[in-house]
């Protein structure tokens, strides 16, 4: 079973980086998952494309940037050049979510869709075929280290049944509240990449955590 680790960089020490972002690779982390937000799709503001190329050169994590942004379709060139690998909108966002699909695939990045645990998936009945990933959020997006909403693990498994009737390729990702007590809920009701942001980057502790979640993983039996 691959299951994909995605730490964010909301919860990592913005005083040493590039440290960080090191002992992930070391540690055999593949992506990193940066949230980019705009004060009104989201209450809080975070990372923007100039800090994203930055980062850029510090790593080979491929970049997993989820744009919770209004509109995103004004910028998502921009976060193409930046050096995101793969991009994320919300429909809740989007005047036109087909159509900013198709930009993002237009950039030859990966294309994420998103929803809120409010949004209902039945919203994405017409996009399953262009998507590459579909993020289920399990708190409402804003703010790192919020308490799961354990009720998301039934969108979970309805998603997953969705793409396991369909033989769709998407891969279901989730993000918010995760840690080592529930992450095995949520992989076993079919998520297969897990954003973890606060219970995973802790200063001194990130190493440990890495270890532990990679052991979970190992331990699941599907
Ligand atoms: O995107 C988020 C909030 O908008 C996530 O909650 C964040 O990326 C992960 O943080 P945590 O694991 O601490 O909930």
């Amino acid at each position: 079973m691959s299951i994909v680790l995605s730490p964010s960089l909301l919860a990592a020490d913005m005083g040493h980086l590039a440290q960080e972002l090191q002992t992930l690779e070391e540690r055999g982390i593949k992506a990193l998952h940066i949230d980019v937000m705009d004060g009104n799709f989201v209450p809080n503001i975070a990372f923007g494309p100039d800090q994203i190329k930055m980062l850029r050169p510090l790593t080979t994590m491929k970049f997993d940037v989820h744009l919770m942004i209004v509109k995103p379709e004004r910028y998502i060139q921009t976060f193409a050049d930046a050096g995101a690998d793969a991009i994320t909108v919300h429909p809740e966002a989007c005047t036109h979510l087909h159509r900013t699909l198709q930009i993002i695939k237009a950039t030859g990045k990966t294309v994420g869709v998103s929803l809120n645990p409010a949004t209902p998936i039945e919203v994405l009945e017409y996009m399953y075929e262009l998507v590459d990933r579909i993020l289920l959020m399990t708190v409402n997006p804003g703010y790192g280290g919020q308490k799961n909403i354990e009720a998301m693990n039934k969108k979970i498994e309805q998603l997953a049944a969705v793409k396991e009737a369909n033989n769709y390729s998407f891969e279901i990702q989730v993000d918010g509240g995760i840690n080592k007590e529930n992450i095995k809920a949520v992989i076993t009701a079919g998520a297969r990449n897990i954003v973890i942001g606060s219970a995973l980057l802790q200063r001194g502790k990130t190493e440990e955590n890495i270890a532990d979640y990679q052991n979970i993983i190992r331990s699941i039996q599907l």
